[in-house]
């Protein structure tokens, strides 16, 4: 008897409720929505998955028992190309090991298999989970390179996560050792804040990409001029999802990418990130509004758990004069491979009064009065988008470093290396504590232990706390 437990909706699993603080963040809706909170009892036909229970299987007969692997058996290890097998092109494969990746995580295990039956999917799984993986697999299952036209489209929130994707699915682009002949290979875009529309424009006119990684104010400008369009596209995902239609100034934008620009009839859907606030609603609310199809699924990996179990949270109370000494002792007696010191973006009202932003006087400090082996660099959203690059550059090049930085690297830019966070300013919400606390803990098959620590003030520590409360974690507090 096969008693693999697939869960769905209707199946009653426990799934964890966000609390209400957290939702008080967070909005799909806009004002001209035009469902309501009670279009949720609506007969929508999308299926909830999740991975918290598996039970083995039971083998009637062990000595004959072939049991093809599949992917909701945990049991049974399968490979990255059992699951990809039929569906991605031989030569993506092999590229694919060749470049390390062998055996899928579990949000991959999970969702190539609905990923490749074609449903409209959201993945909702930790930080550092290998979601970036799992739909450029899908992408690259359905896009054919014979044509020339661009098929699939990934929306990112910022120009650095942009890079990024656009980095990784040129890796797996590209011709594994040994393979040789003139094969059509696969052309990779990134329309990206701070790009040359016109070198696009001219790149479009010659021959379309097949792919195109943009975030959605450069992806909108050049469809508003009517450079080209998506009338040819194939699959969408929209990665950091809830950040995209959280942020004021993209949201606008994506809803008409989502409905005027395309339609969801005629594209594979993904939606994906890390936090989905509210899940239920956005599900809803993603077929009522024709974001999906409706028959969209589900898939959160580890509901239970929402950041990396290989993570250990810590605290310390100081005064606020005391913070940058207590940061430069906690740095010295840590002594991180690379860690990344998270400081709050200076507020407008701050600059109008001329004051120093945060990370100007944390690196000034640090500079000055750390001696130690790492180098110490800047990335806020403040910088231009060349010196961002540069930073990012550094850092990837390897060898140890303190990265200061605000928010803006803490959605989906990947640190391998990275094992010490350090919260010079406490977060704004559980969302962005968990966001940030995920640039740790990247290596999905590694045992090493990363850890968050918070500076805070006495009074700050009931936020803490909440956030605590919110993502189900427990923070130490370290004693001077
Ligand atoms: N199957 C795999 N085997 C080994 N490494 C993997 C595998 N899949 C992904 N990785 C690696 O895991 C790391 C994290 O992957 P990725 O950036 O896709 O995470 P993510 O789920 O998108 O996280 P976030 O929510 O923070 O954006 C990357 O360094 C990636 O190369």
């Amino acid at each position: 008897m096969d008693t693999r437990t697939l869960s769905v909706s209707h199946l009653l699993l426990p799934l964890r409720v966000l609390p209400s603080s957290q939702n008080q963040t967070f909005s799909f809706s806009s004002s001209s929505s035009s469902s309501s909170s009670s279009s949720s009892s609506t007969n929508i036909n999308h299926h909830r998955v999740t991975t918290t229970t598996t039970t083995p299987l039971a083998i009637a007969n062990p000595t004959s028992a072939i049991i093809p692997p599949t992917a909701d058996d945990d049991t049974v290890p399968i490979t990255l190309r059992q699951l990809c097998q039929s569906h991605v092109p031989d030569q993506l494969l092999q590229r694919m090991e060749e470049v390390g990746y062998v055996m899928p995580t579990p949000v991959q295990k999970q969702a190539l298999p609905r990923l490749f039956s074609g449903r409209d999917c959201i993945l909702h799984a930790q930080t550092g989970s290998g979601k970036t993986l799992a739909y450029l697999l899908l992408i690259y299952s359905i896009i054919s390179t014979r044509k020339s036209s661009f098929q699939a489209l990934v929306l990112v929130p910022t120009r650095e996560l942009g890079m990024q994707v656009t980095k990784v699915a040129r890796i797996l682009a590209a011709k594994p050792t040994g393979v040789e002949g003139e094969q059509r290979s696969c052309t990779i875009m990134a329309l990206l804040d701070g790009g040359t529309l016109r070198r696009h424009k001219s790149w479009f006119k010659a021959e379309p990409p097949a792919i195109v990684v943009a975030t959605v104010e450069s992806l909108c400008q050049m469809l508003e001029r009517q450079l080209f369009s998506l009338g040819n596209l194939r699959v969408l995902v929209v990665d950091e999802v809830d950040f995209i239609f959280n942020s004021s100034k993209q949201v606008s934008s994506l809803r008409k990418i989502l409905t005027s620009y395309s339609s969801c009839n005629n594209r594979q859907t993904v939606f994906a990130s890390a936090s989905i606030p509210q899940h239920n609603q956005f599900l809803n609310e993603a077929v009522q509004q024709k974001w999906t199809k409706r028959d969209v699924i589900h898939i959160h990996v580890s509901p239970v758990e929402p950041m990396p179990s290989r993570l250990s949270h810590r605290f310390i109370v100081c005064d606020i004069k005391r913070k940058l000494q207590t940061l430069l002792s906690l740095i010295q007696s840590d002594a991180p491979e690379s860690g990344i010191i998270f400081v709050s973006e200076q507020s407008e009202k701050s600059k109008k009064a001329g004051n120093s932003p945060s990370t100007s006087l944390v690196i000034d400090f640090l500079k000055t009065s750390y001696h130690g082996s790492l180098d110490i660099l800047l990335l806020e959203d403040d910088m231009n988008f060349n010196s961002r690059a540069a930073s990012l550059l550094e850092v990837r090049k390897g060898g140890g470093y303190l990265l200061v930085a605000t928010d803006v690297a803490a959605r989906g830019v990947d640190f391998p290396e990275m094992t010490h966070i350090y919260n010079y300013d406490l977060p704004k919400t559980a969302i962005d504590y968990l966001h940030r606390a995920g640039r740790t803990c990247r290596k999905p098959f590694s045992d090493v232990n990363c850890t968050v620590t918070s500076i805070i003030v006495s009074q700050e520590r009931f936020v803490l706390q909440r956030y605590e409360n919110e993502l189900s974690f427990v923070c130490t507090e370290l004693i001077p």
